[in-house]
């Protein structure tokens, strides 16, 4: 039986776009994060790939990524499950803020370790929702995480549903590490385009073959990773 997960970024939201850190700020999609969107459902409609259930965030780029992939594959009637588990990381006090300003304020030791550590936590901010977090390091996201990927997304993947994830770039990149039992000095140096399906195919005991995924457009995945590096004015 077939065991495949799908892990879709969101399309470029415009606080991508701004290059401004969004984190649970609940900025839209914009014009090319739309045609990212439905560019995905043609990805996956062209390699046979009609998600059996999906599972999102709370955060309407998400939302709505998965609502134009699933009108692109006609599938409008999938199943949706949406989780505060899956949104974004809380950036802080960095929410709504420039990535050159944090930079040019806080220094690139302080805007390098506030973005691609494991266990370092942006100052606090205040919470989006009531009882939310303050502020996230990726540790924070990968243990709200962690409970759902074994408690709702495992037994779907399981079950020989195919399963698509429309997510974030730091809750997807806290799930590779559940996945691929990245370290976090592996997960480091991992980012996630905008808008590029991951495929993961699973053996019996649930560990990715390969290890990693295969993007189903590859090129277009590595020119998204490209633009993920060159935010803040580059590493
Ligand atoms: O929350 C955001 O701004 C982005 O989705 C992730 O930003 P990052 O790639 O700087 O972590």
């Amino acid at each position: 039986m077939p065991r495949t997960l799908v892990l879709l970024r969101h399309g470029q939201s415009t606080a991508n776009a701004d290059d401004t850190f969004a984190g649970w700020l609940d900025v839209p999609l914009t014009e090319r994060g739309r045609w990212e969107a439905r560019n995905a459902g043609k990805l996956l409609a062209g390699h046979g790939l009609l998600p059996d259930v999906v599972h999102t965030s709370l955060l309407h780029r998400a939302i709505d990524t998965a609502e134009l992939v699933l009108s692109a594959l006609g599938r409008e009637n999938c199943p949706v499950r949406r989780s505060r588990r899956l949104n974004e990381r809380h950036y802080g006090l960095l929410q709504g803020r420039s990535r050159k300003a944090v930079r040019a304020e806080f220094g690139d030791e302080a805007y390098r370790l506030w973005r691609r550590s494991y266990d370092v936590a942006p100052p606090p901010g205040e919470p989006a929702t009531p009882g939310g977090p303050r502020t996230e390091a990726l540790s924070d996201v990968r243990a709200r995480v962690a409970p759902y990927w074994a408690g709702r997304l495992a037994p779907d993947v399981r079950a020989g549903r195919v399963t698509l994830v429309v997510a974030h770039g730091n809750s997807l990149r806290a799930l590779c590490m559940l996945l691929d039992g990245l370290g976090p000095d592996e997960v480091s140096r991992l980012n996630v385009p905008t808008g590029v399906p991951l495929r993961y195919d699973f053996d019996d005991e649930l560990e990715p073959v390969p290890r990693g995924g295969t993007y189903l457009d590859p090129d277009l995945a590595a020119a998204g990773v490209a633009e993920v590096l060159a935010q803040g004015g580059g590493r």
